[in-house]
């Protein structure tokens, strides 16, 4: 007899009479139905290998054994990587970061590095030649790489970095060297203890000039002992440039000196994709928990509600779940512009570096900022049960606000994207995806808070901050302040005109998706909410910049208010079946509060079970430590 499959009755009765197709949601974050389906044979594939599955949780590893442990699991994953259903790019992406990868590698990917960033480095700098002897060797992962920039001293200030490459012409070799300690490279994935090669970035010095920094292929250690290789302390090594701009002895300019740094702008577009991953896994967590878990009185004498009727739940789940979808579509979006603009860069056509450098910095900082501060509000929605290990919370926030900082620090970046749009608002050219920038953007007079005219408000707080942080500078400029300190004391202005940027072009790709987008009646009413709900949680979160820039009333806003909590309740009914739209298998979700069939209680139990401490009734440090206490009279 088949065995009757629990559902927590609370989470059936929120399924029944869903009034939009949930697979047509699926198949349009998948990218088509097709998608989905290769998706869903990739999962079947990887997660029934019980060589996969952890013995016991990892939480309860040595650091070595974690990482050992990881390490066997990531390179029995690239053995199946050959048999893969879904091919292998599709495979491998779907095995790094925050996806299907995460369901196997709970603590982190140890080939992640030589796959997001040591290839891409060699496809997008290296000469034709370098990529024949490199290349094959690492799709064959006949070697290890990683990608060595930072240094104990320098992450963001790259024209800082200490690591020096000098060229002898009379050996034809570069001499790679760390001059100091805060020269040693740190923090790169994998340096410690996988990698036996790195892209190196350091500064280049021939003929006594520095040429600024440089990618060079560096072997770290021996390919047979995997033994360091000497003098690899002190980086005596003998490594090769990677698109080597020496020609017979003298150095030949770079068309343009930032494209050494376009590995970090291809990561920086997927880091928007992969925090919006990890924020999906997060609401579904906490909306699934949140209709289970039944708590306090609302109505006095009556049954505990569940916590998600509290109009305080919802607000603090239903702006986050929004926020996958706005974050998706606008990843979506800077793919398309990354895959532009690398083909017309790799025809020697730069004309769009500065939109995607700006865009990419602009949406990297904004999507992992936004998604840390989602995360959290998740787990505190959970309560106690949000705190424990096994809620995944803990693992998925460490991994979004990670995001904060490596690939450029956010607020470094912000400042990037500000100089983009003070250079596009002063020039009146160029500025692609700042169009708005160029030529005089009329406001309305009087403020229509029709979902357009919401955004026509984003579009006058977006350039309206760039002028009050022009103006700034102006001003201390005519108070005869050099530009760098005029720009220092300009940061707060500045970084609000970048953010101001950042959110517009999430609204308008929201916006613009669902015009384009065939969707079917049901499917577009409920985006359509969440797209309301979201571009009004913003406007209400950040009401100051629209005062500042548009005729905003307090009556306007008083309505705003109004019509925010009214899609709250509009869109809560349909909140399970929204995160039933994710998809997201229970092994990627990884926690028991938001496995599919609610059994909260029972799974949590379970979990505790595993510890080690509670494999005995008296643990061993009884008699050492606290019997002798209890005794001491003290
Ligand atoms: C599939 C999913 C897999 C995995 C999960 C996802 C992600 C995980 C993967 C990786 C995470 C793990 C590893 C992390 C790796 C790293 O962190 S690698 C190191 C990253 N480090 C940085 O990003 C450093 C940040 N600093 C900088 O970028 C620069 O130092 C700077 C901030 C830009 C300042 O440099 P500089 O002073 O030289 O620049 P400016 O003088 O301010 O500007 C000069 C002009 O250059 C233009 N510019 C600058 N940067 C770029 C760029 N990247 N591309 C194009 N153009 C650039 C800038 O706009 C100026 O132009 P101008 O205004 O016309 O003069
Ligand atoms: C999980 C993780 C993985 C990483 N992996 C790698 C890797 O594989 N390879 C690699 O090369 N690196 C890696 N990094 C390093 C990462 O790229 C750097 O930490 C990052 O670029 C920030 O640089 P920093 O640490 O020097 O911070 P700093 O720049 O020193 O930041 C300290 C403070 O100074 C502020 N600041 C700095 N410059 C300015 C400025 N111009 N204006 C205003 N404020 C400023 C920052 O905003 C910040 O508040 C990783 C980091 C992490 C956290």
């Amino acid at each position: 007899m088949s065995k009757e499959i629990y559902e927590n009755p609370d989470l059936k009765k929120e399924r029944q009479n869903c009034p939009f197709n949930k697979e047509e949601i699926t198949h349009l974050l998948d990218g088509g139905k097709e998608k989905t389906i290769e998706r869903k044979q990739l999962e079947n594939y990887i997660l029934s290998d019980e060589q996969l599955k952890d013995a016991v949780p990892m939480e309860y590893l040595s650091h070595a054994d974690k990482y050992a442990e990881e390490l066997r699991k990531a390179c029995l994953l690239m053995h199946k990587l050959a048999d893969s259903p879904a091919g292998q790019v599709p495979t491998l992406r779907a095995l790094m970061g925050a996806g299907l990868g995460s369901a196997v590698l709970k603590e982190g990917n140890p080939l992640a590095l030589h796959y997001v960033m040591f290839i891409p480095a060699l496809m997008g700098q290296g000469t034709i030649d370098q990529q024949a002897k490199w290349l094959e060797k690492a799709y064959n992962l006949n070697m290890i790489g990683t990608y060595a920039q930072t240094e104990l001293g320098h992450g963001t200030f790259l024209r800082g970095l200490e690591t020096r490459a000098t060229y002898d012409p009379k050996t034809q070799e570069f001499i790679l060297e760390s001059p100091s300690l805060t020269a040693y490279k740190w923090w790169p994935g994998s340096l410690g203890k996988t990698a036996n090669y790195a892209v190196v970035m350091a500064q280049l010095y021939t003929k006594g000039k520095c040429e600024g920094t440089h990618p060079f292929m560096v072997q770290l250690r021996d390919e047979e002992t995997h033994e360091p290789l000497p003098g690899i302390v002190n980086m005596w090594l003998n490594p090769v440039c990677i698109s080597s701009y020496i020609h017979y002895g003298t150095y030949v300019k770079p068309t343009n000196s930032k494209l050494s740094y376009a590995t970090m702008v291809f990561v920086r577009v997927v880091v928007c994709q992969d925090v919006t991953t990890n924020l999906r896994k997060a609401v579904t967590i906490a909306t699934r928990y949140s209709c289970v878990r039944r708590q306090s009185e609302l109505k006095p004498g009556d049954r505990e509600p569940q916590v998600m009727d509290y109009q305080a739940q919802q607000n603090k789940l239903l702006p986050p779940l929004a926020a996958t979808f706005a974050f998706q579509l606008a990843a979506d979006h800077l793919w398309n512009l990354y895959h532009t603009a690398n083909n017309n860069i790799e025809q020697g056509d730069l004309e769009l570096l500065p939109d995607l450098h700006g865009l990419s910095c602009a949406l990297k900082a904004l999507c992992s900022s936004e998604a840390a501060n989602f995360v959290e509000v998740c787990r505190q929605s959970c309560g106690g049960h949000g705190y424990m290990s096994c809620s995944n919370f803990p693992r998925i926030y460490g991994q979004v606000t990670a995001a904060e900082t490596y690939e450029g620090e956010n607020t470094v970046l912000w400042l990037q994207v500000a100089r983009y749009l003070v250079k596009t608002r002063k020039e009146q050219s160029g500025g692609l995806s700042v169009k708005y920038l160029i030529g005089e953007e009329k406001g309305p007079k009087t403020v229509d808070t029709t979902l357009e005219g919401i955004v026509k408000l984003y579009r006058r707080a977006a350039v309206g901050l760039v002028d009050v942080a022009i103006a700034e500078l102006d001003k201390s400029g005519r108070k005869g302040e050099a530009p760098h300190d005029a720009w220092n004391h300009a940061a707060v202005y500045l970084i609000k005109a970048a953010q101001a940027h950042a959110r517009l072009f999430v609204v308008e790709s929201f916006v613009d998706s669902l015009k384009e987008g065939k969707l079917s009646a049901p499917v577009r009413t409920v985006l359509s909410q969440l797209c309301e709900l979201f571009i009004i949680y913003w406007l209400l979160e950040r009401s100051g910049d629209f005062f500042l820039c548009s005729n905003l009333t307090k009556q306007d806003l008083l309505l705003l208010n109004s019509k925010y909590v009214e899609l709250l309740a509009a869109i809560r009914p349909q909140a399970v079946n929204l995160v039933d739209s994710f998809d997201l298998r229970d092994e990627v979700l990884n926690s028991p509060l938001g496995c599919w069939d609610g059994n909260v209680y029972q799974r949590l139990f379970d979990e505790a079970a595993k510890s080690p401490l509670n494999q005995s009734n008296v643990h061993e440090s009884f008699h050492k430590y606290l019997k002798p206490l209890l005794k001491s009279n003290l």
